[in-house]
């Protein structure tokens, strides 16, 4: 497995790049396979490369009708929520660009439990991939307490689930679902996209506090895991 960490003057650069590196990474998959399969993350951070890929050159050089757009958390909230991470993705990606409906899958959060949901979630994944889910790329952020997607400090998945439900998150909305590691360790290639000044402490401890043992510290795709990060959140690293 290769890792590598990239550091940009800004936030924008940082999203040109990984937009760039996108766009390389879909094209040269696709000269293999039929489809290219992705999870993407919620909260703030992303929705800048999100907006990027919706607009010139990137839209243009990306086979949508060959993408199928995954998540890797969502908030247990209605999809036009403000906190609907698949109503953040819409807004700034998925309405801008010609991706067929049945391409793309949000987790379920209307109409049922939260354990139901992430049940169905995890049925739909396991039969999107004939098996065990094994998707392409997934990105992913850094809270400031070292979670990513929503597996926070403190909470272990059950090691056979897929996909968890998340009934007391310490960041609200309480109620989430989320990717476990084992879905996340099945990917080809994992992204962390983190930038600004808050998240300059939790970048330095995810990369020199390995006994720490957070989230973002669990994640080990089967083939690279790239980190794509401003000036401001790695001040405290000395590279
Ligand atoms: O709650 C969440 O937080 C993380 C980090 O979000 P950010 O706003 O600090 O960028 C995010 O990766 C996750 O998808 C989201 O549900």
């Amino acid at each position: 497995m290769n890792r590598e960490r990239r550091i940009f003057p800004d936030p924008e650069t940082a999203c040109e790049a990984l937009a760039q590196d996108f766009v390389t990474t879909v094209a040269r998959a696709l000269e293999k396979a039929a489809r290219f399969t992705v999870a993407l993350a919620g909260g703030v951070t992303p929705a800048r490369f999100y907006r990027l890929l919706a607009q010139a050159p990137y839209r243009e050089r990306l086979a949508w009708e060959r993408l199928h757009v995954f998540f890797g958390d969502e908030r247990f909230v209605p999809p036009d929520h403000p906190d609907s991470n698949y109503r953040m993705a819409r807004e700034t990606l998925l309405d801008h660009v010609p991706i067929p409906a049945a391409n793309v899958h949000p987790m379920p959060t209307q109409g049922l439990t939260l354990p139901a949901a992430a049940q169905r979630y995890e049925t739909h994944l396991l039969e999107c991939f004939a098996g065990p889910p094994q998707l392409d790329w997934v990105l992913l952020g850094l809270g400031e307490d070292g979670h990513t997607a929503s597996l926070f400090p403190g909470f272990e998945p059950p090691p056979e689930v897929w996909v968890a439900a998340v009934a007391s998150a310490p960041k609200p909305p309480p109620q989430r679902l989320t990717l476990t590691y084992r879905t996340f360790n099945q990917a080809r290639q994992a992204v962390f996209l983190a930038t600004g000044p808050g998240k300059a402490e939790i970048v330095a401890r995810v990369f020199t506090r390995p006994e720490l043992n957070l989230p973002a510290q669990r994640i080990v795709p089967r083939e690279q895991l790239s980190w794509y990060l401003d000036e401001a959140a790695s001040a405290h690293l000395s590279t």
